[in-house]
C-alpha cells in the first residue's frame, strides 16, 4: 500500500531552490521504488519571505511546517540582508522556526568518504575511517538567551548576549546523545567551557548525573578550545559529540572541512513532535544562482528524513550508497574537485545519484 508523506518545502536564499530541486528529484526517484508518496508544500522563508512579506518566517510558512509529517529546509541568507538589525535578519527565521517546532536537538552525522580522501586538508590517515556525529542543542544557548541587544552604556555602544541553559535542556539533549552513542560505538565526548563558564559547569554537572544510567555508554568530558583541536588532531577518536548550540555551530562546520566538504554534510533537526532537515552549510552566495552548488549535503538531509520521519531506512540507504557510487566514479562538483576526477554541476550530479538509485 502506498504511503503518503506531506512535506513542507522550504528552499530559502542563495543556493537554497538549486539545491532543493536536486533533493526533490531524489526523492522522487526513490518514492517509486518504495511505493511512497510525497505531497509538497512550499513555503517562503528567510530572505524571499523578507521581501515578498517583510517577515522571515511568515506565519502561513510555519502553519504549513506545522501540518507536514517533515520539514525539508535549505538556507537562509544573503549580503542583501546584511544590513537589517539582528531580529529582522534572514537566520531570525531560521532561528524561530526551530523554536517554534521546538527542536531542541541537531544531529550532523560527519563521516569519510573514501573517495574524498584527498578533499580534505588532513592527512589520509588521520581522516580514514572518521565516522562521528555532533549532536547540538538546538533550541536554548546564546542563540536564544535572554538579555540581548545593544545599547548604550557609560556613553557608548554595548553589545551583550546570554548564554543560558535550564537543567531541563540538557538533560534531554544528553540522554538523547547517550542513547544514540548505544546504537554506534558507546563513546559521547561532552564539550563544554567548564573552566570559565557557569552555563558550562552545569551543563558539565547534569550530562555526569545523566550518565549515571547509561554506564554501558563512555562518557569524556572536553573543553571546547581543545576539541576544536582534537578534532582535526585524532578525528578518528569522537564518535558522538554532544554540546550548546554555539559550540556545535562551530564545531560542525570543522567537522565539514574534515570530511571533505559543508556541502557535503546533512542533518536533522528533531523534537518531540516535529522534525526538520537541513544541510549544515549556509546559502553559499559565493556560487549561488550558477547551477554549481554541491547538492549532496541537502540530499543526504532528505535521506535522513527518510531514516527518521519516513522510518524507510532502505531508502535511505539506497540514496547514502548511489552517493557513494557516484564519488567512487569520480564525479565531483567544484567544493570537492581534485584534479583527475569528473568536474559536473549541481544539475549532473543529482542526474549520477538518481541514476544509482
Ligand atoms: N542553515 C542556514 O541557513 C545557514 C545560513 N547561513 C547564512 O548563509 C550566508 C553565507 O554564510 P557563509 O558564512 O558564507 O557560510 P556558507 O556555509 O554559506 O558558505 C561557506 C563556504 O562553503 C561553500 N559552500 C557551502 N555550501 C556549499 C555547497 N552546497 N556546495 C558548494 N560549496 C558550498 C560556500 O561557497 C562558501 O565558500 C550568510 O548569510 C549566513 O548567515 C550560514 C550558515 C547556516
Ligand atoms: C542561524 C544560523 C545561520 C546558524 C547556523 O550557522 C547553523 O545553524 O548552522
Ligand atoms: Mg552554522
Amino acid at each position: 500500500m502506498k504511503r503518503t508523506f506531506k512535506i513542507a518545502v522550504l528552499p530559502g536564499d542563495g543556493i537554497g531552490p538549486e539545491i532543493m530541486e536536486a533533493a526533490i528529484e531524489v526523492l522522487n526517484a526513490v518514492s517509486k521504488k518504495y511505493d511512497l508518496q510525497f505531497e509538497y508544500k512550499e513555503g517562503l522563508i528567510g530572505g524571499a519571505a523578507i521581501d515578498a512579506t517583510g517577515d522571515p518566517l511568515p506565519d502561513e510558512t510555519l502553519k504549513i511546517a506545522k501540518e507536514s509529517d517533515a520539514v525539508l529546509l535549505a538556507a537562509v541568507g544573503g549580503e542583501k540582508w546584511d544590513n537589517l538589525p539582528t531580529d529582522k535578519r534572514p537566520e531570525k527565521g531560521l532561528l524561530r522556526i526551530r523554536k517554534e517546532l521546538e527542536l531542541f536537538a541537531n544531529l550532523r552525522p560527519g563521516k569519510a568518504y573514501t573517495a574524498l580522501l584527498d578533499s580534505s586538508p588532513l592527512k589520509e590517515t588521520l581522516i580514514k575511517g572518521v565516522d562521528l556525529v555532533v549532536i547540538r542543542e538546538l533550541t536554548g544557548g546564546i542563540y536564544f538567551g535572554e538579555p540581548r541587544g545593544i545599547e548604550e552604556r557609560k556613553g557608548e555602544k554595548v553589545g551583550f548576549n546570554t548564554m543560558i541553559y535550564y537543567e531541563h535542556e540538557v538533560k534531554r539533549i544528553a540522554k538523547l546523545a547517550f542513547e544514540i552513542a548505544r546504537g554506534r560505538k558507546k563513546k559521547v565526548t561532552s564539550v563544554d567551557k567548564a573552566n570559565v563558564l557557569e552555563v558550562s559547569a552545569l551543563w558539565r554537572e547534569i550530562v555526569t548525573e545523566t550518565h549515571s544510567d547509561y554506564q554501558d555508554v563512555e562518557l569524556e568530558h572536553m573543553y571546547v578550545d581543545n576539541c576544536a583541536m582534537q578534532l582535526v588532531r585524532r578525528p578518528k577518536d569522537f564518535d558522538v559529540i554532544v554540546t550548546g548550540n554555539l559550540f556545535g555551530d562551530i564545531l560542525s562546520d570543522e567537522a565539514g572541512a574534515l570530511t571533505g566538504s559543508l556541502g557535503m554534510l546533512p542533518s536533522a533537526s528533531i523534537g518531540e513532535r516535529y522534525a526538520l532537515y537541513e544541510p549544515v552549510h549556509g546559502s553559499a552566495p559565493d556560487i549561488a544562482g550558477q547551477g554549481i552548488a554541491n547538492p549532496i549535503a541537502m540530499i543526504l538531509s532528505a535521506a535522513m528524513m527518510l531514516d527518521i520521519t519516513c522510518k524507510v531506512p532502505q531508502a535511505a540507504r539506497d540514496i547514502e550508497n548511489a552517493v557513494e557510487k557516484v564519488l567512487n566514479e569520480g564525479y565531483r562538483t567544484g567544493d570537492i574537485w581534485s584534479p583527475g576526477t569528473k568536474k559536473v554541476n549541481t544539475k549532473e550530479m543529482t542526474e549520477a545519484i538518481i541514476e544509482h538509485i
